[in-house]
């Protein structure tokens, strides 16, 4: 049975589909064709931030062609919503991941910065001091939703966005509450009830 979300069903713990299978498709390679062009010739290096992005980020690779061998990606995992909870923490937890030397890496390169959310701002900050501290030339942000109504770190550049979140805790298309729901293929707001309660 296709759910209103396009996937298998609708979750039970979905009070409501933010985003569709479909408009997710649609929003992606829109702005995977726009970061194509805009960085025709540079070849950027994707890097994702995980786990959220995996979904938004291997979408978006797929339509960003600026140079005729693919981009070049890597990873960073941040770690700020431990366990079932609904609240940043604000010690983000950042490592980088592939164990290549970061320093090497990073320097000189124009990175394109992948989120599923960025919230409060927190680990977006995080990412951003530590790629510059190991001297990227240019640091674009690409977030799927920016949640902007719960921003607390002020003047966050985002470069390219996929949808403003309202003030609601999402679930799916990579995003989790306690390691759930992450695979939905669909973004949903997840019932009060089941944060509430846990
Ligand atoms: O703007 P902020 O308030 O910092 O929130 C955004 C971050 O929170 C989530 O990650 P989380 O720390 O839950 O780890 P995860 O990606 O493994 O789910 C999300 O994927 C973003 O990276
Ligand atoms: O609304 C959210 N959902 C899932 N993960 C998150 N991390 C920050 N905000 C959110
Ligand atoms: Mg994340």
């Amino acid at each position: 049975m296709e759910g209103k979300g396009g996937g298998n069903g609708l979750n039970k713990d979905v009070a409501d589909v933010l985003y569709s299978r479909d408009a997710i498709s649609k929003r992606v390679s829109a702005l995977g064709k726009e970061i194509a062009e805009d960085f025709k010739g540079k070849r950027p290096l994707i890097v994702g931030i995980l786990k959220g992005c995996f979904m938004f980020f291997s979408d978006l690779c797929k339509e960003i062609d600026p140079v005729p061998d693919g981009c070049e990606v890597h990873f960073a995992k941040a770690r700020s919503y431990e366990g079932n909870t609904c609240e940043s923490n604000q010690s983000v937890k950042l490592t980088f991941l592939g164990g290549e030397d970061e320093g090497e890496l990073i320097r000189g390169r124009h990175v394109v910065l992948v989120e599923d959310i960025v919230d409060t701002g927190n680990t977006l900050k995080a990412m951003l001091g530590a790629l510059k501290g190991l001297g990227a030339k240019s640091v674009t942000v690409a977030t799927f939703l920016d949640k902007k109504c719960r921003r607390t770190v002020p003047d966050l550049e985002l470069g390219y966005v996929g949808f403003e979140c309202p003030d609601a805790f999402v679930i799916g298309y990579g995003m989790d509450y306690g390691e759930k729901y992450r695979t939905l293929p669909y973004v949903g707001v997840l019932k009060e009830d089941v944060y509430q309660t846990s």
